[in-house]
């Protein structure tokens, strides 16, 4: 009988390294590797089960990709990010072969510790292709595994999370997908209680999976009869492939900064827009003069943060939930005057990207973290979890104000931003204070700002310090920076390069648009400059 290194070797060359790399020759073999890893990693932590999740979010159709999702729902460990690069880039089969028994060796994995994955695609048209070089991995490395099909991002977080917490005091929830809706639905319900929504919300799903799953979740909710939201699902063909995030989705309203052309709505109704794996959502309308008006995830946090806070203090319990909000750079200067100056919060600033919103998140009992781009969530830790549950309110007031809270920790999503547990959370937050979009967009007003994208030959040259916020190299150019944001009125300008494209980002937010272009456009320059 062959060994496992054999097997690897013997199905690897099933899955060469293309030698004229085209999109899906490139990630045949990327997929088998993650299979690896994959199998690696659920060895290390004793058989726990690891998720991979084959999506490229807000890309165009033709791209894809994949997410690995650690026990806990969480994302994958920075330092396995670092292993899956390496086996990613072995160049032969035979280095692959050694790449994988050399993480064996210096990690210090038993191979014969069962292995568990459980994997889902968003609708893209190269998902099944991609799942067969998935499961050639798998099968090699000796995992055991389950096709979820196709799922939301955030429905295999809860999947991942759930299988690992079964049958223990922190159980998540029933491992199935019929169990998240459940979850989310009794949640929803409790927070409800004794209030009512009006008017609806129309939810552009971008042409992808969040559609037909927001279809199913809407089975379980209250209908509008009962008091519950009434979902109106748009943007939900999910079975064209070539119309996912085209002309549609939180990422086209966000960086365009206006509806889908597709919109029908009239002024002052509420909008919502998910990404392509359902794991981000920005909020919109038109107002009654006619201008746009988005509704981000700087807003959503402080919505939501807003909310528990209130919360806390009728339930009586202001002193004992330390509530925090995390942000990055790109959050509008006046979200974060009006977090720490009206709610006094405390901010914390991380560099972008959600891990490291969700690493500062957990030093809080309350952590609100969200991207400016409406990728974010809530999370409660377990002291305020017990705080929660073991608290004897004094009065009807601080009962309901309790229960309350208990259903948020149940409604929101701990293991990851999740637009379809975000939607419900806003929704449920605007019938409490009987709010529509207007009420909660005039809470705050935005700086005007602009983010433009600059192109550079080589952006690893760029080193930002201070959560992204500064320049240490090219030496010289945040002096550069510094001296034309002085300039400007309510000024506040960085640049930092991407770490998702070939470029550096500049951001640049002043007293009135026009200026806010200005300062941007210089910062660019700069940057161009400095970059050559
Ligand atoms: C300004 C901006 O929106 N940046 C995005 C983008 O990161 P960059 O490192 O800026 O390319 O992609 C990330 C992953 O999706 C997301 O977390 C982040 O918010
Ligand atoms: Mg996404």
């Amino acid at each position: 009988m062959a060994t496992t290194s054999e097997k690897i070797l013997e199905a690897s060359a099933r899955h060469p390294k293309p030698e004229e790399k085209t999109f899906h020759n490139l990630l045949d073999p990327v997929f088998f590797r993650v299979a690896l890893i994959a199998a690696l990693r659920s060895r290390k932590l004793g058989g726990q089960t690891i998720g991979i999740m084959i999506t490229a979010s807000h890309n165009p159709p033709e791209d894809n990709g994949v997410k690995l999702v650690d026990p806990m729902g969480e994302m994958l460990e920075q330092s396995w990010e670092v292993y899956a690069t390496r086996l990613a880039n072995a160049p032969t089969d035979q280095a692959l072969l050694e790449s994988y028994e050399q993480l064996e060796t210096s990690l210090k994995i038993k191979p014969g510790v069962a292995a568990h994955v459980i994997f889902a695609r968003d609708t893209r048209e190269s998902g099944p292709a991609l799942v067969s070089a998935l499961v050639d991995g798998l099968e090699v490395a000796g995992a055991s595994y389950v096709d979820s099909k196709i799922l939301t991002t955030p429905q295999l977080h809860y999947l991942v999370r759930c299988i690992n917490t079964k049958g223990t005091s922190y159980e998540y929830g029933e491992p199935t997908e019929a169990g998240y809706y459940k979850k989310l639905a009794a949640a929803y319900k409790r927070v409800m209680k004794g209030r009512k929504s009006t008017g609806s919300v129309t939810v552009d799903c971008a042409n992808g999976v969040g559609g037909i799953k927001l279809v199913e979740l809407i089975k379980y909710l209250l209908g509008p009869e009962e008091g519950g939201v009434e979902i109106k699902v748009v943007n939900s063909d999910a079975w064209k492939p070539e119309r996912l995030n085209s002309q549609c989705g939180a990422d086209f309203v966000k960086t365009q900064q206006r509806p889908p052309p597709s919109s029908k709505v009239g002024p002052l109704a509420r909008c919502a827009s998910l990404d392509g794996d359902a794991d981000r959502i920005v909020y919109y309308f038109i107002d009654s003069d006619n201008s746009f008006r988005l509704l981000d995830g700087d807003k959503i946090a402080t919505l939501a943060a807003s909310f528990i806070g209130d919360l806390a203090k009728s339930a009586g319990l202001a002193d004992k939930l330390k509530i925090g909000v995390v942000q990055t750079a790109y959050a509008n200067g006046s979200s974060t005057d009006y977090i720490t100056k009206s709610l006094n919060l405390p901010v914390v600033c991380t560099p972008t990207g959600v891990k490291h919103l969700h690493h500062a998140a957990v030093k809080f009992d309350v952590g609100v973290y969200f991207e400016a781009n409406g990728h974010g969530t809530v999370i409660f830790s377990n002291a305020a979890l017990k705080t929660l549950a073991s608290h004897e309110p004094q009065s009807p007031a601080q009962a309901s104000a309790i229960d309350c809270l208990r259903a948020l920790t149940e409604l929101i999503n701990q293991a990851v931003g999740d637009a379809l547990s975000d939607l419900l959370l806003v929704e449920v937050i605007l019938a409490h204070r009987a709010w529509g979009p207007k009420e909660w967009d005039s809470t705050y007003t935005d700086i005007p700002n602009r983010l433009v994208r600059v192109e550079v030959p080589d952006r690893n040259r760029f080193k930002a310090v201070d959560a992204e916020r500064r320049l240490e190299e090219p030496k010289g150019v945040q002096e550069l920076i510094d001296a034309l944001v002085s300039k400007y009125k309510q000024g506040r300008s960085f640049a930092r390069a991407s770490g998702t494209e070939d470029a550096v980002r500049v951001y640049a937010e002043a007293a009135t648009r026009g200026e806010a272009d200005d300062l941007a456009s210089k910062v660019a320059s700069v940057v161009q400059k400095g970059g050559q």
